[in-house]
């Protein structure tokens, strides 16, 4: 049996934020905004929490695909801003599509997460135990964001994406893979630092529970442009494929330079590399799959069509992950 993307999907909140709206709540500019980032505009949630997000374009790519719910094996939500620490935005999803009482969970890789959860659900379907398979990225980064840290509020936005899996007897269309982590870089980026908190723990001062992302751009710009084409020349040589030969590279949406710089690297032309960070920001686990089902839904990639496309997230963790696919 082998894993087969059949649909995707994506939803993002109804109320977009230009970035000359930011200039009335912090000392920012769009100018400086879309110089050093390429992001013109976000969207944010004002009412609809991570698993409605979810569960919205998970309905859109279940229709798409004319399977019913009641059809869904397994569901995974990457996520690093669930509803709650329990239940799993995967069980409220479940819950919210209509879904029969299947496995259900979430997956924490941060800005790899969908690729982490790519490859979790492909070996789950080849199993031939889940025939359908519901793998989404979704975010609302909003929630953990300090907006009053111009540093960070300017780069993140809301949003959730994913692909459905069906276990087809077909020729394999997951080629390749090349997935890592490095927690010993992981304090370059932090989000809800949950510390102890008993009548008897001793949190010294140095230990701040904190509720807001924290990142060291620097150290995460420096990471991404060094780990990011290596994962990719080396998921080419496990997929015995040509840079060249693969049609599109769709990366984590975190910031325009960064595509540019890795594209560089790889002695690859932009035109292969889509890009929406512009009118989404970066939407984290959700930013690959929102962008996959946008060059899906404009006709430049079309499911079953043989084209090749590389998928690679990285940043939280450190985690950075790549995966080649044959559509
Ligand atoms: O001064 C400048 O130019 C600033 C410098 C700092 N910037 C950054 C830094 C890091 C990221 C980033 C974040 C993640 C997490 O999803 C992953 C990957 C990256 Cl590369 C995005 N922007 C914005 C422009």
């Amino acid at each position: 049996m082998e894993a087969k993307i059949i649909s995707t999907g994506s939803y993002l909140p109804s109320t977009r934020v230009p970035n000359q709206q930011l200039e009335t709540l912090m000392d920012t500019n769009d100018e400086w905004i879309k110089s050093r980032t390429g992001i013109e505009a976000r969207h944010l949630s004002e009412t609809e929490n991570t698993s409605v997000l979810c569960g919205k374009a998970a309905i859109k790519m279940l229709d798409k695909a004319n399977v019913s719910a009641l059809e869904v094996d397994l569901i995974i939500v990457a996520t690093m801003t669930p509803d709650y620490q329990t239940p799993s935005t995967a069980c409220l999803v479940q819950e919210y599509i209509g879904a029969r009482q299947v496995m259900a969970f979430d997956i924490n890789a941060a800005c790899s997460g969908f690729v982490y959860a790519l490859s979790i659900a492909e070996k789950m379907v080849q199993s031939g135990n889940f025939r359908y398979a519901l793998v989404l990225g979704g975010e609302v980064m909003s929630k953990v964001i300090d907006w009053e840290d111009r540093s960070t509020a300017v780069l993140f936005g809301d949003g959730a994406g994913g692909v459905l899996l069906k276990g087809v007897n077909e020729k394999k269309s997951f080629l390749a893979e090349d997935i890592h982590a490095d927690g010993s870089r992981g304090l370059s980026l932090t989000a809800r630092h949950l510390t102890t908190q008993d009548p008897f723990s001793k949190t010294t001062d140095e230990i701040q529970q904190s509720d807001y992302l924290k990142m060291d751009g620097r150290a995460i710009f420096d990471f991404s442009i060094r780990n990011v084409p290596a994962s990719i020349r080396q998921l080419a040589e496990i997929g015995e494929t040509q840079l060249a030969e693969v049609d599109y590279y769709l990366l984590h949406q975190a910031n325009y330079r960064i595509v540019e710089a890795i594209a560089k690297k790889l002695k690859l032309p932009m035109s292969k590399f889509k890009t929406n960070m512009q009118r989404y920001g970066n939407t984290s686990a959700a930013s690959i799959p929102i962008l996959l089902d946008e060059v899906v839904s404009a006709g430049e990639l079309k499911l079953g069509s043989g084209q090749k496309i590389v998928l690679t997230g990285f940043g939280g963790g450190l985690t950075w992950a790549s995966i080649l696919i044959e559509l």
